[in-house]
C-alpha cells in the first residue's frame, strides 16, 4: 500500500498523498500515503475521535465546501478530489465510488419500496430500464438477496438485509470502490459475519475495492489486506494486515489488539 513517488502504479483506483484535514486550524485527521487497487480491502482503525471518518469523508469529497480545511492530494479515478466541485464529485460518487453507512436503514427513504429506490438511483446515473433490470438481478444475486425483498420498505427488512441492499445498490451502480463507515457495528454478531463474508467475496470475485473504517480489529483481520492505525488525527502505523496486526510496532496497536476478545468463528479466511 505504501509507495514512493517513483513507484508508479497505473492500476490504482485511489491514491492519497499528504492528506490533512483541519477544523479551525486544528488537525483532526491525516493520511500521509494510501492507495487502493481493484480487489483490495483497506481498513482504517483507531479509537473514537481518531479521525477515521473524517479521512473517509475527505476522500469522498464530502468535506469540499464545508468548514473543513482539506490539504494534500486525493486522486480518485483520475479526478483530484481536493478542490473539486460538488458537481464533479457527484458524478464520481454513486458510480465509481459509493458510501455505505453504519445503519443503511436510517439513510434509505422510508416512503419508497426498495425497488423504487434502486430504480431511481440507476435512473439518476443514466441507466435505462432494460439495463436496470439485468443489473438489479445481477446485484441481488451477488449479495444473495431474494428479489422479492425489493417489494418491501426499508423498515420492513432486517439490519443485515438493509446492509446487503445498500451493497447491492453500489454493485448495481457499478461502483469499483466502496467506502464503508463501520458497516457492521449496528449488526449482531452472526449478521456481522455474513456482511464481512460478503465484503470479502465481492473483493475476491468482482475485484471490488473497499475502504473500511472500523474500530473492531477482529473484523479487520478477517477482511483487510492493508490496515492503517490512527490516533489523535495521526497515522501511527500502516502496512499489510498480517504485518501490522501480527507484529505491531506501536504500543497503541498492541493495546487495540489486546482489546479484541476472540475472533468470531469461521466463514471468512483469515488474511
Ligand atoms: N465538523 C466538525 N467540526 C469540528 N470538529 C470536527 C468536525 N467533525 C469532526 N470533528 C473532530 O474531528 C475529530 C475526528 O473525528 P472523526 O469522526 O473523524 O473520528 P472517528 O475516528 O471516525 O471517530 P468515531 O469512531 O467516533 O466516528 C474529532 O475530534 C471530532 O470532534
Amino acid at each position: 500500500m505504501s509507495h514512493t513517488t517513483s513507484d508508479v502504479r497505473t492500476d490504482l483506483l485511489l491514491r492519497v498523498d499528504d492528506l490533512q484535514v483541519l477544523y479551525g486550524g486544528r488537525q483532526v485527521s491525516s493520511l500521509p500515503s494510501l492507495s487502493i487497487a481493484p480487489g483490495e480491502v483497506v481498513a482504517i482503525v483507531g479509537e473514537s475521535g481518531s479521525g477515521k471518518s473524517t479521512a473517509l469523508m475527505a476522500i469522498l469529497g464530502l468535506l469540499n465546501g464545508t468548514s473543513a480545511q482539506v490539504r494534500g492530494s486525493i486522486d480518485a479515478f483520475g479526478t483530484q478530489v481536493v478542490g473539486s466541485s460538488e458537481r464533479q464529485m457527484r458524478s464520481l460518487r454513486g458510480s465509481e465510488m459509493t458510501l455505505i453507512m453504519q445503519s443503511p436503514q436510517a439513510s434509505l427513504n422510508p416512503t419508497m419500496r426498495l425497488r423504487t429506490l434502486i430504480h431511481r438511483a440507476l435512473r439518476r446515473h443514466g441507466i435505462d430500464k432494460s439495463e436496470a433490470a439485468s443489473r438489479i438481478q445481477d446485484a441481488m444475486t451477488a449479495v444473495r438477496l431474494d428479489e422479492k425483498i425489493l417489494d418491501r420498505y426499508a423498515h420492513e427488512v432486517s439490519g443485515g438485509q438493509a446492509q446487503r441492499f445498500a451493497i447491492a445498490l453500489s454493485v448495481c451502480l457499478g461502483a469499483r470502490l466502496i467506502a464503508a463507515d463501520e458497516p457492521t457495528s449496528a449488526l449482531d454478531a452472526t449478521v456481522q459475519l455474513e456482511v464481512l463474508t460478503l465484503i470479502h467475496r465481492l473483493a475476491q470475485e468482482r475485484s471490488t475495492a473497499w475502504l473500511v473504517v472500523a474500530h473492531d480489529l477482529a473484523m479487520v483481520s478477517m477482511i483487510a489486506d492493508h490496515v492503517v492505525v490512527m490516533r489523535n488525527g495521526e497515522v501511527l502505523e500502516a502496512g499489510s494486515t498480517r504485518t501490522v496486526l501480527g507484529e505491531p510496532q506501536h504500543e497503541y496497536t498492541r493495546t487495540l489488539l489486546d482489546a479484541v476478545p476472540t475472533l468470531p468463528g469461521e466463514g471468512v479466511e483469515h488474511v
